[in-house]
């Protein structure tokens, strides 16, 4: 997790990144410090995971809070959603400090946020933290399909990815055919499975890594794959790099080697330093598909849910990750800025739109 500016305080840190509420929640009966931060709810109610993790200091959460729930403002900006963004920290060792009694008061602090705050899974709680955090507020999604949930986001994370990828090499290519275009998968998890899945249904050559060897070999062989050590991925002259494991593997050294034509990927924040590695893709003619554009699957699941829609519709929500990544390359090609650049514009022209349009009571 990113360190923080201990020094910088509290309010000058809001102003900066433009938040408009921070909530600290404390209970020392239950052990729970957590941290709910409202970015925005201009498109709507604030909605984000809940993180848990052991932060080195609290300056660390807060720093973290602060950075995720922006970035779910302009995810759900971008994937036409009617949501605001929103994220929590809990702080602690997830394994060893989580306890019914203290999600449950957790979810006792969403109640009292009225709505304004929904919360799904992060790092560090899954959705049986999230039916604990059910049974004290509605304002909670990614709860168990038994209970009325929507069930396992990465099948619909990885469909995002994969209309992304498409929309990538359309642009490149002229047409969005995957047969026979070549793809390093990195990460052959939840989202990585499924990406690799629907890629080998339409006869991509995939070569998958990931440092669990074991789990590699088995999903290389079921799907046709071929697996490949994560230490000569960027070796390969393949036309698609896809980080589906961790953030900031694209930096100066992994541009500088890379072969591909085009990166889409599921990872949170591929790159190290986006406004310097997003100048470096450009610069190099490098097709970037910015990751909060493409992998937004995981938040529109979560809206389906909230707004009780099919698998259908939710899988419709999710194949219309293709235009909007075709609208951010367009944009970044007709002004010559990076994709990422791009993508944060469009997503503040809708919220600048919408304001607008609330402006009537
Ligand atoms: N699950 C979702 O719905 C969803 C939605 C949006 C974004 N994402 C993002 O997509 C990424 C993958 O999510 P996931 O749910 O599949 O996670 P996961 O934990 O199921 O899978 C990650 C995989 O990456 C592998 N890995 C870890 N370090 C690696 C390395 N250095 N090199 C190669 N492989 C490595 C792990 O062994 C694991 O198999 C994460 O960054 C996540 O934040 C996930």
């Amino acid at each position: 997790m990113p360190n923080s500016n201990a020094s910088e305080s509290i309010f000058s840190q809001l102003e900066a990144l433009g938040h408009k509420k921070v909530v600290f929640c404390s209970d020392p009966d239950t052990g729970l410090k957590a941290i709910i931060a409202i970015h925005d709810t201009t498109l709507g109610p604030a909605l984000g995971g809940t993180r848990m993790w052991a932060y080195k200091s609290e300056a660390d959460a807060l720093h973290d809070v602060l950075r995720l729930s922006k970035s779910m403002t302009y995810k759900s900006a971008i994937a036409g959603l009617n949501l605001g963004g929103g994220k929590a920290v809990i702080i602690g060792d997830s394994h060893k400090d989580k306890s019914e009694a203290l999600l449950r008061k957790f979810g006792r602090f969403i109640k009292n946020l009225n709505g304004e705050f929904i919360t799904a899974e992060d790092v560090g709680t899954n959705p049986r933290d999230m039916e604990y955090i059910r049974m004290e507020t509605q304002h909670v999604t990614g709860v168990p399909e038994s209970i009325g949930g929507s069930g396992d986001p990465a099948p619909i994370a990885a469909l995002g990815v994969f209309m992304g990828i498409k929309a990538c090499i359309k642009e490149l290519y002229g047409n969005d055919n995957l047969a026979g275009r070549s793809i390093i998968v990195q990460g052959i998890g939840h989202v990585g499975e499924n990406l690799v899945k629907l890629l080998r249904e339409e006869n991509a050559k995939v070569y998958a890594s990931d440092i669990n060897e074991d789990s590699l070999g088995q999903i290389a062989k079921k799907y046709g794959a071929e697996a490949v050590s994560n230490n000569t991925i960027f070796d390969i002259d393949a036309d698609i790099y896809a980080p589906c494991a961790l953030g900031a593997t694209v930096n100066t050294q992994t541009i500088n080697k890379l072969k591909c034509a085009i990166i889409a990927g599921s990872a949170n924040n591929q790159l190290e330093d986006e406004s310097i590695h997003g100048q470096m893709l450009l610069d190099k003619g490098i097709i970037f598909a910015p990751d909060y554009v493409i992998n937004a699957g995981g938040i529109i699941n979560c809206y389906s849910e909230l707004m009780g829609f099919s698998k259908k519709r939710t899988m419709q929500l999710t194949e219309n990750i293709y235009e909007a990544t075709r609208n951010v390359l367009k944009l970044s090609k007709a002004e010559n800025i990076s994709t990422t650049v791009a993508a944060n514009k469009i997503a503040e022209k809708r919220i600048a739109d919408i304001k607008k349009v609330k402006s009537t009571y």
